[in-house]
This record gives C-alpha cells, sequence and structure tokens, in this order.
C-alpha cells in the first residue's frame, strides 16, 4: 500500500486536500483526523506538518508526500523533488527595514531572523558571508522591530506581511518555491506508485486545458487546427451542413479567450467552451 504524506495545516494544507479528491482519492472530514485509509485505492494518507514532510519521505518511512520546494531544501531530507503540483507558489527573500540594506553583502555580521536554517545558511556560507541566523518559529517579519534581528529571511507571496512591517525586499530572490510531489528513492517501486503520479498529472491537465467545440467551414479547418492542435489532434467531425465541419480539441485555458476571438474571426461559429472534469492523457 502506497503510504502519502499531505500537509495537515497551513497554506498547502487545502490545495493539496483538494487535488487528492479531484484525483478520485478519499480524504479526511475532520481537520483532526491524523491517518486515512483509502482501501478502494490502495494508498494511505498520513496529515503531517508540511516541515516534517521530507523528513519522513526522506527516511523511507512514507514513499510520497506534498510540501513545499522551499520546506524540502531546508530539510536537507534526502527526498526528490518528482513534480511541481500548480499550487502554492511563493518566493524566498531576504528583507529589511526600508532603505536600510541593499545587497546581500550588506548581511556581512548582522542578525537574520528566519524560519528557514538550513537554505539561510546555505546561501551565505556559498557567498563567504557570515552572518549569526536566528532560529524563530514564524511572525518573522515582527523580530526586527522588536530587536532581536536587523534582516530577515522569510517567504513572500503578495509582499503585504512585510509591507505591514515597514520592510523591503533586497537581493535577488533566494529560491522560487511551489508546492511538489516529493519522492523517497524507493518509491518508484512502490506498488501504485505510477498510478498516483499519473493521477496528479491528471488533474494538472484537467486544470490547465479547456475542451473547446466549434463550427467551421471545410475550406478554413487547417488554419482552425492549427490556432487549435490539442494535445494529440482534434477531432473533425461531419456536419450535416454541406461544406461545414465540427471541431474539437484540448486548448490551454489561459488562451481560450484569445483563440476563440481567432476562431471567430476565421468564421468559425457556435464556439463553445467545456470544462474537463478528469481526463487521462
Ligand atoms: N502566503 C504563504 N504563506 C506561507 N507559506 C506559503 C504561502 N504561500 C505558499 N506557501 C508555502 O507553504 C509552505 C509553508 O507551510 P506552513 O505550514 O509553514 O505554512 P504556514 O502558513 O506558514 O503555516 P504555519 O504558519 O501554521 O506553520 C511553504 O512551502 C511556503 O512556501
Ligand atoms: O507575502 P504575503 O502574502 O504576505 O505572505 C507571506 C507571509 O505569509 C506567511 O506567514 P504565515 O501567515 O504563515 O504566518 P507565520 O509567519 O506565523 O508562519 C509567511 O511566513 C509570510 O509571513
Ligand atoms: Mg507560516
Amino acid at each position: 500500500m502506497l503510504k502519502i504524506a499531505v500537509p495537515n495545516k497551513g497554506a498547502l494544507a487545502e490545495a493539496a486536500s483538494l487535488m487528492l479528491t479531484e484525483a478520485g482519492y478519499r480524504q479526511r472530514r475532520n481537520s483532526k483526523d491524523l491517518v486515512i485509509l483509502d482501501p478502494e485505492n490502495d494508498v494511505e494518507f498520513f496529515y503531517l506538518r508540511p516541515r516534517d514532510i521530507a523528513i519522513y519521505v526522506g527516511e523511507g518511512t512514507l514513499d510520497v508526500g506534498i510540501t513545499g520546494r522551499d520546506l524540502l531544501l531546508d530539510s536537507g531530507a534526502d527526498a526528490a523533488e518528482s513534480m511541481t503540483l500548480g499550487f502554492g507558489a511563493s518566493t524566498f527573500r531576504f528583507a529589511g527595514p526600508i532603505g536600510a540594506l541593499k545587497t546581500v553583502d550588506d548581511l556581512q555580521g548582522l542578525r537574520i531572523a528566519t524560519s528557514y536554517e538550513g537554505i539561510v545558511g546555505g546561501y551565505l556560507a556559498e557567498r563567504g558571508i557570515t552572518a549569526d541566523v536566528v532560529r524563530l518559529d514564524g511572525a518573522v517579519e515582527s523580530s526586527i522591530r522588536l530587536g532581536v534581528a536587523d534582516a530577515i529571511a522569510d517567504v513572500v507571496e503578495t509582499g503585504s506581511t512585510l509591507r505591514q512591517a515597514d520592510l523591503e525586499v533586497f537581493g535577488e530572490p533566494i529560491l522560487s518555491s511551489e508546492a511538489v510531489m516529493i519522492t523517497s528513492a524507493n518509491a518508484e517501486e512502490s506498488a501504485g506508485f505510477e498510478v498516483f503520479k499519473r493521477r496528479l498529472d491528471s488533474v494538472i491537465v484537467a486544470r490547465t486545458y479547456i475542451m473547446m467545440d466549434y463550427d467551421i467551414s471545410v475550406d478554413q479547418v487547417e488554419r482552425a487546427v492549427e490556432l487549435t492542435p490539442g494535445i494529440e489532434s482534434p477531432t473533425v467531425s461531419p456536419l450535416h451542413r454541406e461544406g461545414w465541419v465540427a471541431v474539437r480539441s484540448m486548448v490551454p485555458r489561459d488562451a481560450a479567450q484569445k483563440i476563440m476571438d481567432e476562431l471567430y474571426g476565421l468564421g468559425a461559429r457556435g464556439i463553445l467552451v467545456t470544462d474537463i472534469l478528469a481526463c487521462r492523457i
């Protein structure tokens, strides 16, 4: 049985569970549940702190996990990033009081508060900067005002937490993070791993694409299918109306409106877009 680690709380928890539900897996209804068995699908879900997930997967105690790339890297665990999941995007950055710090070199000799000691320690060491890393659990933005640090390194998504604390980012982003599927060294041999991976992959495809249908005259169909090539090849079916065909093709969701405008310009009519609920490509 495939053992899968899922965030039990925090920024990634809800989206991870939603993705697993869309992939056809049983998910917990009560946020206090620690383990959920899904015998139909031969998998077992363990709800753990996102920060701990890479440790369990790295040790091989659990086969697969969903966590943030930043948390995986910070842990130093022997787990591999296997697939990005399309949610939980953020950057990891240095920040300081407005106007105070300009480059990473300015951190020499300062106190830097962070919950990500591993990433920050490694980043500074690579650049030969000696600084005092102060490990905090959260609300790191308050540490400067409260006098325990001169700069911070933290997750930045919208930047509103930084603004509220009168801080600004400086230097290049330390890394870009998002939710990822991570695997243990022997996960690929575990029964059910391929099916699990394919199901998550399919959720991403179903979310990224829409199904587009339209009618078009035969003499424009070649130009139209150039706009909607689909993943394999579009379906072109005859219509009762002489000289016209119906086309069905998968189209990237974020390009759908523009493609509809262009198809309409080519003379296509009856252009319809529908959601893809589930798929296997
Ligand atoms: N706006 C965000 N705030 C915090 N973490 C985010 C955000 N967006 C994405 N993430 C990602 O979520 C993961 C952090 O998970 P974590 O459970 O620590 O979240 P959290 O919201 O900080 O929870 P808690 O503060 O309760 O520990 C990281 O991988 C981080 O990159
Ligand atoms: O750029 P933003 O959109 O403001 O998001 C980033 C903030 O969100 C997270 O904090 P969280 O709410 O998890 O609190 P914490 O610091 O206690 O973990 C993170 O640590 C940043 O503080
Ligand atoms: Mg947090």
